[in-house]
């Protein structure tokens, strides 16, 4: 996170606009930090844009007629749409469209997060960026959790993440997964204590 994805896509299409190209971005529903009509960068650039549950919608949203006329699909936040890989294919292979699509290749475990790994075989280029590390300035290629929430996905910005080189991934993730233990030990206790409690009120 913050290593200029939706920096860099929202630089190529405002290109292919300024090339006298229709242009169409998408990004998912789920991405509501800074409004859901707009694709937006951490320091506030933004374009409007359709915010879908999925990408297959986007045709059928559009209209047939309209769908034809598009020459280039933007899309951000890609790792949240499990259609990925067909959409894309359709719409490069088939419909002419020039696809650029922005998103985590891992998660805060990174592991490979979605489908956006699977359509590097599809990409006529890939562009891997890095963000500087909020510890030390030096690039970034890691992105921490630092809160308490272990599902895959958890919409957030600085106040959930922080991008960070190997070292400092490295030894924050000791960290936080003691802190992670400690706090669901704590849990446990408190749980028993509650109970403890309700039992001794009875
Ligand atoms: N640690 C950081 N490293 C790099 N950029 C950062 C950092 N923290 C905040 N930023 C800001 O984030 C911007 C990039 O935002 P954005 O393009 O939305 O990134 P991404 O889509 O990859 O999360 C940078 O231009 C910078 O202003
Ligand atoms: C690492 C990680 C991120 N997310 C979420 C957090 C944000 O809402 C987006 C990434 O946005 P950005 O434009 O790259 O800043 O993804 C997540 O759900 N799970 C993760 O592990």
């Amino acid at each position: 996170m913050f290593a200029g994805k939706t920096t860099a896509l929202l630089q190529r299409v405002q290109a292919e606009m300024d090339l006298g190209r229709s242009v169409m971005l998408i990004k998912s529903n789920k991405d509501t930090r800074y409004g859901t009509d707009s694709v937006v960068t951490h320091d506030g650039t933004r374009l409007p844009c359709w915010a879908l549950p999925n990408l297959s919608s986007f045709s059928q949203k559009l209209g047939a007629v309209a769908y034809d006329k598009v020459d280039v699909i933007g899309i951000d936040e890609a790792q949240f749409f499990g259609d990925l890989y067909d959409f894309c294919r359709k719409a490069a292979d088939h419909d002419g469209k020039t696809v650029i699509v922005a998103g985590l290749d891992g998660d805060y475990l990174r592991r490979t997060f979605g489908s956006v790994l699977d359509i590097v075989p599809l990409a006529d280029s890939v562009t891997k960026l890095t963000a500087r590390c909020n510890v030390c300035g030096k690039r970034a290629h890691f992105t921490l959790r630092k809160t308490e929430e272990t599902q895959t996905e958890l919409i957030g910005g600085s106040d959930v993440y922080m991008p960070v080189c190997r070292q400092h991934y490295v030894s924050g993730q000791v960290v936080i997964e003691a802190t992670r233990a400690v706090l669901k030990s704590q849990k446990v206790f408190d749980d028993s204590y509650v109970e403890g409690v309700t039992i001794a009120n009875q």
